[in-house]
């Protein structure tokens, strides 16, 4: 088992990281200063409506925590501070490359286009560039219970939106009842504009066939994967194509995708060369880092050591939705820290 501290040395790679589930106590309270809601709340009771407790039920009960967070961001100030604090907690945490997802839909209530939602959050993100030694970019999620309509509104904004930050296209939200078949037709539109796209599948019980079509319909990394494990003759073609599993161990215990350590399928997966990541999904909902989600994988798992945590962060880089310069500079720069940890 390694010391947090060499944990906490080690560059990481944050490919899924939820925007509204991570937000600090401290950019709540300005976000709701900003947006005039008196949340009337101490710090205890504004944690408590923000995370999960562990006894969530299911991914619904987990969805739901967000309603709480959702009214302080709906401006683009609240936006923008919002990408600041949560790509600063992620530098803090040493990670170098992370894509935050979010999804702009909801946070139309005042007036915001689609459009000026992604510019605030792109804007958060560049702003925090300049100040922390980090790369942010951002991930557009569309809601799978949304309607076609709403969600049709989202592949033009890769139209309109020429920034480099904007990197990507994701699904979240409801699994347990709008399954992949549905988004097909949208997906379509996705991919005809060479949009990178990762989708959250296989997350809840029952829900492995969603891994293969999210695959079959152009997602080169998957949110979550753990109904993996109960394709057996599918691995292979995870393996073969490289896709890159992006997992989450609080939040998928949370979420009740696994209930006993045993049948988390991370390590074997990663035995077996299936290109495994970690993530926190959401820093606030999930009360965690990603430096507690390496400190539980490093305990579950005494054996997998400093050399194991580079290989899955290789894994990140060789699946993170940026151009094969960046990807070799990070690569060239992990190898090289890496190194010096081990030594
Ligand atoms: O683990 C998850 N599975 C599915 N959807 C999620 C998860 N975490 C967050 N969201 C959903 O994504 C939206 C945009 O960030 C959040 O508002 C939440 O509804
Ligand atoms: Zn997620």
């Amino acid at each position: 088992m390694l010391r947090p501290e060499t944990i906490a040395q080690m560059p990481k790679v944050e490919l899924h990281c939820h925007l509204d589930g991570s937000l600090s106590l401290s950019c709540i309270k300005t976000l709701a200063k900003n947006a005039k809601i008196n949340l009337n709340l101490t710090d205890e009771e504004i944690l408590e409506k923000a995370q999960a407790p562990e006894n969530t039920r299911n991914l619904l009960e987990y969805l739901a925590r967000f309603d709480f967070v959702l009214p302080l961001l709906q401006s683009y100030t609240n936006l923008e501070l919002a990408a600041y604090d949560v790509a600063r907690q992620a530098a803090l945490d040493n990670i170098r490359y992370i894509e935050i997802r979010f999804a702009p839909e909801q946070h139309l209530l005042q007036n915001l286009t689609l459009e000026e939602a992604v510019e605030a959050v792109v804007a958060g993100l560049s702003r925090a560039e300049e100040n922390f030694d980090i790369i942010a970019n951002a991930l557009v999620c569309g809601l799978r219970q949304s309607t076609l309509e709403k969600l049709e509104k989202l592949p033009p904004i890769f139209d309109h939106i020429n920034d480099s930050h904007l990197v990507g296209f994701d699904l979240a939200g409801d699994e347990l009842n709008y399954p992949q078949q549905k988004f097909s037709g949208l997906l379509a539109q996705v991919n005809a504009r060479n949009v990178h796209i990762t989708l959250h599948a296989g997350e809840c019980p029952h829900c492995e066939q969603n891994i293969v079509d999210s695959v079959n319909m152009g997602a080169t990394r998957i949110g979550h994967g753990i109904m993996s494990k109960n394709l057996p003759e599918y691995q292979e073609t995870l393996i073969s194509e490289k896709i890159v599993l992006e997992m989450a161990p609080s939040s998928n215990f949370q979420t009740k995708s696994v209930t006993r350590i045993e049948d988390y399928p991370f390590k074997q997966l990663y035995d077996m060369g299936v290109h495994v990541t970690l993530n926190t999904d959401n820093r606030t909902v999930s009360n965690t880092t990603l430096q507690k989600e390496y400190e539980k994988i490093s305990t579950w798992y005494p054996d997998f050591g400093i050399e194991d945590f580079e290989q899955i962060n290789h894994y990140a880089i060789d699946g993170a939705f940026i151009d094969i310069v960046e990807k070799e500079a990070l690569h060239f720069k992990f190898t090289d820290e890496y190194k010096k940890i081990s030594d």
